[in-house]
């Protein structure tokens, strides 16, 4: 720890120093917290930030002024000396240095700041309005490369045009002049009655510099309520250059899949204002509303939104296997291994119409850690993911115990215990809690059923160690619950030829034929990669993070960084886990 005389210089600290030490002999207990304070006081980071603090409290004292005002101009005068100088390994970084876009945005910045060219100079507004126009508010803007950031409308019974949508932190917006309801009167002296809104649109376009609007306020303030604080994953791909309806294809959001949105303005059903969630750029965009795009989705796939948004099959009887395929996690050789085929799983084609997920941010559980489900296509490598995860930690990830309820021609072996390598229940029981959705997967062997019980998930949870799971991805329905929170992790084949090379150098043993050791034919690669899109179209609004396994090292390396990364940062959940 830092001594006292190396932060000797700063009286204010000083003084901190020694009220802590008071205060420190007056108050009982809390001597962590004290102890916490006085190490945080005498760090360096500390010290260095109170520096900091005190030479801009002096500058803005001091009220500076700009060294100089044309910095740009010398970094370029000092480019063009440089490259006629030796190129030494200090000259080349030099100029590198002075070329890079960044510092070149920089001191450009620096300099406009120094000559304050930040506020436009706007030309005078003319002061003879005619009597009729003293209701009219005169507002005018800077066209710069950004859109306006207002939409338009015509009310057809007058020709009226009106400001539709003012899109929250952008140029109108920012202006604080425009509001929703606003009728549009002049635009750069021309007057837009009778006009069309694309007409008037292109006058707008067509104007360079300043533009001037005399609009009419609105008679009630209709301007959109504060930011709200909603935030949605979005369930689908979005370019607004696509989107035939949008009301202005400019003031469009494109985002991903997987994104998460904060959504700004929701007071039109049919386009909600947003920005993306981390996205630096302040200026909202417009994107399709949630019922707007379920109907789209809903006509997409054929089917009626009225109700008819969910469509799952009749449950099976729990003599069959509930995902066509059971291994028990300990890769029992015996244990049937009928291959996951997943178009031709029935299973499949159930699917909600999921346009938006409402997400909030959470810290995580202390205690109680979420557990890590992997999904992905047969043979793809999640159970040697799984292996490797363990392996690196046994007593952090653990792996769940299997039930199994066996008939009288199984004999239970002597070595088997029960609660360790199995829970044994009677067929009767097992069935029930099949019947009862209390098994996220379940299949039959020899007339014996195998299967993970949801309370064999939770008990690793309360134990306060990482559930690992591999299973199928309908088993997600079950296991994504507000007491579990798992992360989903969609473990992804390469390209074709990374799948081919990978698996071949590394000798990867087939999954489709667990008694042979022989490795993936051709055509078990290539379902593979099938089988993954359709896993990928299925379910892929389940998942909180995709994990490519191409290199088996890196892909192992990725997972170990997302369990880390969920049992110590924030992370998005879905706000019904938490109401
Ligand atoms: N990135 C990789 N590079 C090379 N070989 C790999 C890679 N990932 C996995 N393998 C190998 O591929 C084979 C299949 O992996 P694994 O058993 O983990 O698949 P799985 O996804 O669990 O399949 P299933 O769901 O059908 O059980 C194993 O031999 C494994 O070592």
């Amino acid at each position: 720890m830092p001594g006292l005389s190396t932060l000797g210089s700063d009286p204010g600290l000083q003084r901190l120093l020694q009220s802590l030490t008071h205060v420190q002999g007056k108050v009982e207990g809390q001597q962590n917290d004290f102890s916490f304070l006085n190490t945080l006081f005498q760090s360096r980071d500390f010290e260095a930030l109170l520096k900091v603090h005190s030479i801009v409290s002096a500058h803005m004292e001091q009220d500076p002024s700009p060294v100089m005002y044309t910095a740009a101009a010398l970094s370029l005068d000092i480019s063009e000396e440089l490259r006629f100088m030796m190129p030494t390994p200090e000259n080349l970084e030099l100029l590198r240095l002075l070329n890079s876009p960044h510092i070149r945005a920089l001191l450009s910045s620096h300099d406009r700041v120094a000559n304050k060219e930040f506020s436009p100079r706007l030309p005078e507004v003319e002061s003879d309005f005619e009597e009729e126009d003293q209701s009219l508010k005169v507002v005018q803007l800077v066209k710069n490369e950004e859109p306006l950031g207002a939409t338009i409308r015509l009310e057809e019974k007058t020709g009226q045009i009106f400001i539709a949508r003012v899109m929250i932190g952008g140029a109108a917006d920012r202006s604080g002049l425009m509001a929703v309801g606003d009728e549009i009167w002049e635009v750069n002296g021309i007057s837009v009655r009778g006009k069309t809104p694309d007409e008037v649109v292109q006058i707008l376009s067509n104007a360079v510099g300043t533009i001037t609007f005399k609009l009419v306020p609105a008679d009630l303030d209709l301007r959109p309520p504060k930011d709200s604080k909603v935030r949605m994953k979005a369930h689908f791909d979005y370019d607004p250059f696509e989107d035939k309806n949008i009301p202005c294809r400019e003031a469009g959001l494109p985002f991903q899949r997987g994104d998460v949105l904060h959504i700004v303005n929701m007071e039109d059903p049919n386009w909600w204002q947003a920005r993306r969630e981390g996205d630096r750029n302040c200026r909202a965009g417009l994107i399709p509303g949630r019922l707007l795009q379920e109907r789209r989705e809903a006509v997409r796939q054929g089917r009626t939104a009225n109700g008819g948004v969910h469509r799952d099959k009749p449950s099976k009887s729990p003599q069959k296997s509930r995902w066509g395929s059971f291994r028990s996690s300990k890769k029992n050789a015996k244990t049937r291994k009928v291959m996951y085929q997943a178009h031709q799983n029935d299973e499949y084609d159930t699917r909600e119409i999921l346009t938006y997920e409402e997400v909030v941010k959470v810290l995580p559980r202390p205690g109680r850690p979420r557990p890590v489900v992997l999904i992905g296509p047969p043979g793809v490598g999640r159970n040697e993911l799984k292996r490797r995860l363990i392996a690196s930690d046994p007593d952090m990830y653990r792996s769940t115990v299997p039930h199994m309820a066996y008939d009288t021609t199984r004999q239970r072996k002597n070595v088997e215990i029960d609660g360790k390598d199995y829970h044994y229940v009677s067929r009767q029981v097992m069935e029930a809690e099949i019947q009862n959705n209390k098994l996220i997967e379940y299949g039959e062997y020899r007339g014996n059923l195998y299967g993970t019980h949801i309370d064999s998930v939770r008990a690793v949870v309360q134990a306060g160690r990482v559930c690992v799971l591999c299973v199928q991805p309908q088993a997600l329905k079950l296991l994504k619950t507000s007491d579990l929170q798992p992360c989903v992790i969609y473990v992804k084949p390469p390209p074709l030829d990374r799948l081919r090379e990978t698996r071949t150098a590394a000798n990867a043993k087939s999954t489709h034929d667990p008694s042979s050791s022989r490795t993936f034919s051709e055509e078990e690669l290539q379902e593979m990669i099938i089988s993954g899109k359709i896993v990928e179209g299925l379910f892929g609004h389940y998942f909180d993070f995709i994990l490519t396994n191409d290199s088996l090292q890196q892909a192992y390396s990725d997972l170990m960084n997302i369990c880390h990364m969920i049992q110590t940062e924030p992370q998005w959940v879905p706000a019904a886990w938490v109401r």
